[in-house]
């Protein structure tokens, strides 16, 4: 049974950026929150993922936009320890004092430990030398244990310690030989980002046929010219048939399907996320879950019909991105306030909409992909009915300016039955900030007549809307 001081309204097990999110807005809305962590607070994102891979590629990304202004000179290589300072610096040295304090300042309880259910209501935490605390909650559970790397089971893999995200954004000696196995965005973001800091010779093994097979096909490509052209390897259609490692932290082999072997200093494994559901106690409840936690709109668990376990983030599936968790723990932390207040829980900010339209993305690499909505292939799939426009972002006269060889592509995927954006994708340096625009038009499914008359300013690169509008016929 909890002590008196351990019942609060809601407890958050995860504190990741989506469960801690979670913790203010419940608190926000007048109700008492404990959130329990079991390494760092601020997650996988703070620490190892966004924040850090993000603070590798930006030096790249300056690199070459220095490189495309004649007149610019970058005095030499990138200096990879400075860098590495840099990226120490922005993960606050993995001291997450400043995110526990941000959340006792709401108020909240941080309670360090690993976090289980306990049964209905009831999550037990297991901390070194404090034994087990039994926090209880009068109104909800919210899981926001985030998800972990996939490592594929190939012959050879996981006895030769592949690096993850972990290692590969925590790198203190760049490996000079680098072979990594995936397509998606931590594959293309690390190889990228490790091969502008040192790994000479990179070597990316691609199952399909194109990187980042989730977006347009044109955005994919792009990228893989790119990576040809700085150098890495990129070999499509390959499998992996067997890894070696003879001896432990030394050199690797990787045999590939066609007979070919490569011979690296490391290996880095992108190949998706598993949801966090081992050991959180989800048997005590009558759960038996291996996949993500489902959700209603709400963020209410589909598997429970008495509704007080909620899970967002990562660990339910929807949508793997920071913005999108903490999007969802919005609505979560202000619906179980409203439930818990007995004040309608209806209201248009209390469901999430945005997931199903398709998230907003953007892919840190040189070109830059950036994506929100729904690609041509997936509009049509859905029954849309389906007209595209398509430009190139260097041929408008903000890209000019930019410098020599600034250039790009963009797409909008228009339902020609309404006449308004299903998606939009923009392959170009440095058009991460840009893509709110299409955020916007996207979800707040802004006529094509009426956006018409959003206009650009000249000269700069948002002048492709004008572009792909004229494009259309407007
Ligand atoms: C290399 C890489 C780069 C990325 N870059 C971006 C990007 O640029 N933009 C973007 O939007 N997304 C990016 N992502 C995705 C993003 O990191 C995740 O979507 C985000 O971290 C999810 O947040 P979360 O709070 O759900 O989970 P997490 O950040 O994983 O946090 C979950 C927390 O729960 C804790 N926990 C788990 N189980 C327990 C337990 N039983 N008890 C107590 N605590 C527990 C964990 O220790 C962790 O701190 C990237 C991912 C990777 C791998
Ligand atoms: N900038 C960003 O927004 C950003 C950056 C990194 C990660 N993320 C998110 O984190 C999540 C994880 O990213 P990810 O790139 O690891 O996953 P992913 O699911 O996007 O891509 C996984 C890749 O691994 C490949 N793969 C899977 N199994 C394989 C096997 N056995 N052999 C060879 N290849 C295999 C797949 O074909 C795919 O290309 C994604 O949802 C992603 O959107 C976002």
């Amino acid at each position: 049974m909890a002590d008196e001081d351990d019942i609060f309204d809601v407890v958050v097990i995860g504190a990741g950026p989506v469960g801690v999110t979670a913790a203010a807005r419940a608190v926000r809305g007048g109700l008492t929150a404990a959130v329990v962590e079991e390494r760092l607070a601020g997650g996988e994102c703070e620490y190892y993922a966004c924040v850090p891979s993000k603070a590798l590629l930006w030096p790249m990304e300056l690199a070459a936009e220095v490189e495309r202004m004649p007149g610019l000179h970058l005095r030499g290589p990138i200096d990879t320890a400075e860098v590495l300072a840099r990226r120490d610096e922005t993960v606050s040295h993995r001291d997450d004092g400043h995110v526990v304090n941000s959340i006792e300042k709401f108020p909240a309880t941080f309670v360090r430990g690993h976090g289980r259910l306990a049964g209905p209501l009831q999550a037990e935490v297991v901390s070194a030398g404090n034994g087990i605390r039994t926090l209880r909650a009068r109104h909800a559970v919210v899981v926001a244990t985030g998800s972990k790397p996939a490592i594929p089971a190939l012959p050879g893999l996981a006895e030769a310690r592949p690096w993850t995200n972990r290692e590969a954004t925590s790198v203190q000696q760049v490996p000079k030989r680098l072979v990594v196995i995936g397509a998606g965005p931590v594959a293309c973001e690390m190889s990228q980002a490790l091969h502008s800091l040192g790994a000479q010779e990179t070597t990316v093994l691609v199952r399909g046929e194109r990187l980042l097979a989730r977006a347009e096909p044109f955005a994919g490509d792009m990228v893989a010219r790119s990576f040809r052209e700085s150098g890495i390897d990129v070999r499509f259609g390959r499998s992996v048939v067997r890894v070696e490692r003879p001896v432990p932290g030394g050199p690797v082999t990787v045999h590939t399907d066609d007979g070919a072997r490569i011979d690296a200093d490391e290996i880095l494994v992108g190949a998706g996320r598993w949801p966090a559901v081992d050991d959180i106690g989800l048997e005590t409840i009558g759960l038996r879950v291996d996949g993500p936690l489902e959700v209603d709109a709400s963020m209410r668990t589909t598997a429970l019909t008495d509704g007080w376990l909620y899970a967002v983030g990562d660990v339910n599936g929807r949508n793997l991105l920071t913005h999108m968790g903490k999007y969802q723990a919005r609505v979560c932390g202000d619906v179980i306030a409203a439930r818990a207040n007995g004040t309608p829980d209806d209201a248009p900010g209390l469901r999430d909409t945005a997931d199903d339209r398709g998230a907003p993305q953007v892919v840190f690499t040189e070109p830059q992909v950036s994506m929100v909505g729904r690609t041509e292939a997936r509009a049509r799939a859905d029954g849309f009915t389906v007209r595209t426009v398509e430009y190139d972002i260097g041929d408008v006269t903000g890209a000019a300016v930019r410098g020599v060889g600034y250039t790009g592509r963009a797409k909008l995927v228009v339902d020609e039955d309404r006449r308004v954006l299903l998606g939009a994708t923009f392959v170009a340096p440095d058009m991460a900030d840009m893509l709110h625009s299409a955020t916007i038009a996207v979800n707040a499914e802004v006529p094509l007549d009426r956006l018409w008359h959003a206009v650009p300013p000249f000269p700069t690169v948002s002048e492709i809307w004008l572009r792909l509008l004229e494009q259309y016929g407007l």
